[in-house]
């Protein structure tokens, strides 16, 4: 079916790739609506205890969890969704700077930052060994770092200011050069990390990132990997570049495939009702859809452990009558 329509960020999404609107969502209240219990088909995951409070684990139990195939699925309101997802990178962090002495951690720009904010209250803020982090970009604006479109700043301002991560430890990109010579150094900087062994190799020979912070547009795009765009099909480059996002600023430097789906722990952190088309579509069992029929979010199949994260929003249309 073709799908057109004008998105909250002010540009205009046309694209014959979503699933169709299968049902109305359920209507929100404050509790998960009844239909939504009635849905719990799945098995549920048990959480690994260990690292957090007793305290924080009796909160995270206030959600729907369910596993699907590869497909780990979980539901919160907005407040546990932030307390959850602090949760888990605590215990990743907890587990890869003990494992390896360092923890490489991959962010995206949009509402995920906001989602990080437990991360810099207690008892994470004391507890992490911020000092092992090392933090990249899944994708970024070509735009001056103090610019209002950087990812770079959007983290820094909401996160990265908040904790005592070295500043060498932070890769934004190079802000003097344009889209290309930008996503050239930034592989460059991959290959002397992964040389170094701060970041993690494939059996692949690609980067293999210990954490992957996603989120994803409503149209089903993640980084800048735009449905329908030739990047998506990039696999030789491990950064690349585009000049004709159809989501501005039109130029970006982003992350390709092969390096997003060989991370050992990928989290999908999507919220609103914008998203519920594309959720839907992603988490839908259709074994008939060839990659080209595919969202980018679809095309995202780690190699490691892929979990999302949905508030009752974007969940809406999972959980039909
Ligand atoms: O560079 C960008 O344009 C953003 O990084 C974008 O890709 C964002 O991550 C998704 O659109 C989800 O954003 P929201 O969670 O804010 O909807």
């Amino acid at each position: 079916m073709a799908f057109s329509t004008v998105l909250s960020h002010s540009y205009t999404l046309k694209s014959n790739m979503l699933c169709a609107q299968k049902s109305s969502p359920p209507s929100l209240k404050t509790s998960f609506p009844p239909q939504i219990r009635k849905k719990l088909l799945y098995q549920p995951l048990r959480y690994k205890l260990g690292f957090s409070p007793k305290t924080h684990v009796s909160e995270i139990n206030a959600s729907i969890k369910w596993e699907k195939g590869y497909k780990k699925v979980e539901v919160f309101s907005k407040e546990h969704l932030a307390v959850s997802l602090a949760y888990d990178v605590a215990q990743l962090s907890y587990k890869f700077t003990r494992e390896r002495g360092a923890f490489t951690v991959v962010l995206s720009g949009g509402s995920l930052i906001k989602y990080l904010r437990k991360l810099v209250e207690a008892p994470y803020i004391d507890s992490i060994e911020w000092s092992k982090w090392h933090v990249f970009w899944v994708d970024e604006r070509v735009v001056p770092k103090d610019n209002l479109e950087s990812n770079y700043k959007l983290a820094y301002d909401g996160f990265l200011s908040k904790v005592p991560i070295p500043p060498v430890n932070v890769y934004a990109i190079d802000d003097a050069l344009p889209a290309d010579g930008a996503a050239d150094v930034y592989e460059t900087t991959l290959k002397r990390l992964v040389k170094s062994n701060v970041i993690e190799t494939s059996t692949k020979g690609v980067p293999k990132f210990d954490l992957m912070l996603l989120g994803m547009g409503p149209d089903g795009h993640v980084a800048s990997l735009f449905p329908g765009h030739s990047l998506v099909k990039e696999d030789k480059k491990w950064v690349t570049f585009l000049k004709d996002s159809p989501k501005p600023p039109p130029e970006r430097i982003t992350f390709t495939f092969p390096v997003i789906n060989s991370s050992s722990n990928i989290a999908m952190v999507v919220t609103g009702e914008g998203k519920a088309n594309a959720v839907n579509c992603a988490l839908e069992d259709d074994d008939e859809k060839t990659n080209d029929n595919k969202l980018p979010v679809e095309l995202v199949l780690p190699e490691g452990e892929l979990k999302w994260y949905l508030d009752l929003g974007a969940a809406s249309k999972l959980f039909k009558e």
